[in-house]
């Protein structure tokens, strides 16, 4: 009988800010993982990074600012960056914790490239803000100089913006595939993977972040996931959230979602994506199903008692 299909989108809250928080929070996150690996699933992990790779850019950005012998790092290789220092700490924390439960499985981190359409209309409208503020007047000379675009952000000060574009194939598919068909726990596409861009010269790294919901929703798609697992600090997905008539919802059919974000329930940038990543794979994989919960009810949702499952 082959192993289930389990693919996970892990949210910030599994993460944290800062390097010492991340490190302390992954020991919880390989809990709730390793409890997974005794139910012996196939398991893929994918993961957000945004504090992450604004603080690496950021780090690069200050030290070249102050020393302009330290060159700024390009926004593709802060994003790999990100998905090594990330794996190494998730990777590390669930060996820690299949070892200590006796779970005989391993582990690996994948730096994972992602293609994206060169014209993607999200390339002309950048939206999400990364890296440190700038005034004005470094602004306009670094837009200039780097044709970097920014934004005014809230009477703060100048910041870049990176565009957000769709994902549109994962590189290297075939060896996540194979890796987790062994048992391997596989963490991939961290930050929604490194953004690439593909012509008749190969790949090439684009300044971009891709959404890690919709790029797991895409593992999930091609690997024909049996469960898609989205992991973020609710337990469940609400309508009317955060008003006094707030309703969490057990189950969720796909027109029942579609009609709820017509209604516009599900706020743009936190929970729309992640109910647009379970539509599109329950559209390709109409009989997978689709899960948002919390990092630390996963196993209860798991055991359906609680979460929101969403399915055709
Ligand atoms: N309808 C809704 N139901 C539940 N949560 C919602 C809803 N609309 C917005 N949210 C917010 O979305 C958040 C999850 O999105 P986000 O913070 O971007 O996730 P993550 O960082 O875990 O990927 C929840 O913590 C909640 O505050
Ligand atoms: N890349 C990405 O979607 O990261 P966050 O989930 O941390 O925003």
């Amino acid at each position: 009988m082959p192993r289930q299909k389990l693919v996970i989108a892990l949210g910030g809250n599994a993460l944290g800010n800062s390097p010492q928080e991340q490190l302390k929070l992954v020991k919880e996150t390989a809990k709730t993982i390793a409890s997974f690996a005794k139910e012996d699933f196939d398991i893929i992990i994918g993961h957000g990074n945004g504090p992450q790779v604004g603080m690496i850019n950021l780090a690069f950005d200050v030290a070249s600012l102050s020393d302009n012998t330290i060159p700024p790092m390009p926004f593709p290789e802060c994003g790999a960056m990100s998905q090594a220092y990330i794996g190494y700490h998730l990777q590390q924390a669930i060996q820690n914790e299949l070892a200590a439960q006796h779970i005989n499985r391993t582990v690996c981190t994948l730096v994972t490239q992602v293609v994206v359409d060169e014209g993607d209309q999200a390339f002309k409208k950048p939206s999400k803000p990364v890296g440190i503020f700038y005034s004005r007047e470094q602004a306009e000379k670094l837009a200039q100089e780097k044709g970097f675009k920014f934004v005014e952000d809230a009477g703060r000060g100048y910041r870049r913006v990176v565009p957000s574009p769709l994902p549109r194939k994962i590189v290297e598919m075939d060896l996540i595939k194979e890796l987790a068909s062994k048992g391997e726990i596989v963490i991939t596409v961290g930050g929604g993977g490194i953004p690439v861009v593909e012509d008749e010269n190969g790949y090439h790294g684009v300044a971009a972040v891709i959404d890690k919901d919709r790029s797991t929703a895409k593992v999930a798609i091609d690997v024909h996931a049996d469960l898609f697992l989205i992991l973020t600090a609710v337990d469940q997905v609400y309508i009317n959230f955060n008003s006094p008539n707030q309703k969490g919802l057990s189950f969720i059919s796909l027109k029942e979602a579609k009609d709820y974000i017509m209604e516009g329930q599900f706020a743009k940038g936190s929970m729309l994506p992640k109910i647009e990543a379970c539509l599109s794979y329950l559209e390709a994989c109409p009989s997978g199903q689709a899960m948002i919960t919390s990092l630390e009810h996963a196993p209860a949702a798991l055991a359906g008692k609680t979460g929101t499952v969403l399915t055709v």
